[in-house]
């Protein structure tokens, strides 16, 4: 089990502007769960690329098993043993789990063979998935099993994941290392990229750290504290944020009774929400994901409209008010999804500067941009979040996703919002800059605002909320200071509704 299997000698790969992969060599073994680490933008997404050949290296080479292996695309790469899990799943909601994964095979059986083979694979590997199922009903749980399936049916030699556990309960994160380590004793290697360190202490053999794009060094994540991988990769000490002490004010928002009909077939309907956010507060909203967080962000940044008096914004009703209007009246939100729904991929940075801040930063007179002043409020941006990339004309799709969350954070903290309301902030962040934008939270608070953090993260909720409530299924948990609050108590609080789910291993 100890055979060398991909081995990658000075692979180099540049973009306008930067260097994504400066000479990195490293290799993996049969058998090992290998970690790829660094902070965001140092090039470990463009590494697996070239692996997976979705990229095309612009010099250097590797061979697997010994090999010469340079796959000119996916297919190729597959061919030759190589899978990937993607951080975003591309499946079709209202077709079954059994049709995604044929879509996605090169010849796919019969599909009523096709769904044995599932059966079969996710009994073997423990992961439980029903082929008949529609995809749109799953949890991201369950989506992420249909990719890991759709890998396994391929016999894989080396499986590449890239943050899978981002969108897992705690349970979920332990049905996968099981199917993991499963795959590892058969010989399988995985090559796992991720910022969550604890996990990969627990979960992998060697880590390789890249740092500005070059290999900075190695370590046995095991026998590492998370900080001293962290700092590794960021080449220097940070500072864990810190709490001040904060006078709340007034009631900055209240929302009473908000029950909202679900917004499409897949969608959660909101049932009865009621809660109140004082100045100087974070309020911590914590919950698996698709329990109707996407859906208290659309009402509650004016995406969707409920009744006026269901979302009072410093005692004024503005449940049917639009968007653009809450703006500027100073309640600011930054949804999750950073492609496409918080950003605009083609448009530069300062274009996506002025979609939401072209009110409040003033960056327009008389219908016309001032371009001078978009790029003076982006560069702060870029400058104070610390956004590493080659300037402020940079198309949103070619940051990397990290420091495209840190650009979207700060694009909204720097406007001064009375009232923000955030989903998932540090999603896809490396630990120090995550540090970095939670301590922008809890200073926005001590200035006065009041803060909802929407986060599955719940050591992230704990590290910065006040107090701390759940969403399971639309409905909102009683709300308790978070202080002293124990996992089991926060487990009852989330309700479990997704958590109580069992490996048939
Ligand atoms: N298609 C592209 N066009 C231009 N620049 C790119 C492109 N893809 C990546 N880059 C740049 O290459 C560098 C490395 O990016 P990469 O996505 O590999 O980083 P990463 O380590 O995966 O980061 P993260 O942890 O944030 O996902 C970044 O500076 C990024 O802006």
């Amino acid at each position: 089990m100890t055979g060398e299997l991909l081995n990658v000698e000075g692979l180099t790969k540049a973009y306008p502007g930067v260097v994504a992969n400066d000479a990195v060599s490293f290799a993996i073994r049969e058998g090992e769960v290998h970690a790829l680490l660094g902070e965001n933008g140092a090039g470990k997404s463009t590494l697996v690329k070239m692996i997976y050949g979705l990229v095309t290296p612009d010099s250097g080479t590797m061979t697997l098993h010994g090999a010469p292996y340079a796959p000119a695309e996916p297919r190729a790469a597959r061919a030759a043993g190589v899978a990937m899990v993607f951080q975003h799943f591309s499946l079709f909601d209202a077709m079954s789990v059994a049709e995604n994964v044929a879509l996605g095979m090169e010849h796919p059986p019969a599909l009523r063979d096709l769904a044995t083979r599932i059966r079969d694979v996710s009994e073997t590997y423990g992961l439980p998935l029903d082929p008949d199922r529609t995809v749109g009903d799953l949890s991201a749980g369950e989506r992420q099993r249909v990719e890991i399936i759709r890998c396994l049916l391929q016999d894989p030699r080396l499986l590449i994941m890239d943050e899978p556990t981002s969108v897992l309960t705690p349970q979920e994160v332990d049905i996968l290392f099981t199917t993991l380590r499963k795959l590892t004793a058969e010989g399988v290697a995985i090559l796992y990229i991720s910022h969550k360190l604890e996990e990969i202490r627990a979960l992998c053999d060697h880590a390789t750290i890249l740092r500005l794009g070059k290999t900075v060094g190695t370590c046995i994540p095991r026998d590492t504290s998370a900080r001293a991988m962290a700092e590794m990769m960021v080449g220097s000490a940070f500072a864990a944020p810190k709490r001040v002490g904060r006078d709340l004010g007034a009631v900055a928002i209240e929302v009473s009774n908000l029950s909202m009909s679900a917004p499409g077939q897949f969608g959660t309907a909101l049932k009865n929400i009621s809660f109140a956010v004082q100045a100087g507060e974070v309020l911590g909203i914590g919950g698996v994901a698709g329990n109707g967080q996407d859906e208290l962000l659309a009402a509650l940044s004016g995406e969707a409209l409920a009744g006026t008096e269901a979302i009072r914004l410093k005692g004024e009703g503005i449940g049917r008010t639009g968007p653009s209007e809450r703006r500027a009246r100073g309640l600011l939100t930054a949804p999750e999804e950073r492609l496409g729904h918080a950003a605009a991929p083609d448009m530069s940075l300062i274009e996506n500067t002025v979609l939401t801040a072209a009110a409040r930063e003033n960056l327009m007179r008389n219908g016309f941009l001032k371009w001078g002043a978009a790029e003076a409020f982006t560069r702060k941006i870029i400058t104070a979040f610390d956004v590493r990339t080659p300037g402020p004309g940079t198309a949103a799709r070619a940051l990397s996703g990290g420091n495209l969350q840190k650009f979207v954070i700060g694009r909204e903290v720097l406007q001064r919002p009375e009232v923000l309301v955030v989903n998932q902030p540090t999603w896809g962040v490396d630990a120090a800059a995550a540090a970095a934008i939670r301590q922008a939270l809890l200073d926005l608070a001590a200035n006065g605002a009041a803060v909802i953090c929407i986060s599955q993260d719940l050591d992230e909720l704990m590290e910065i909320s006040d107090r701390f409530c759940a969403l399971n299924e639309g409905r909102l948990s009683d709300i308790k200071p978070a202080e002293g609050l124990g996992v089991e108590e926060i487990g009852l609080m989330m309700g479990g509704a997704h958590g109580m789910e069992v490996a048939h291993v």
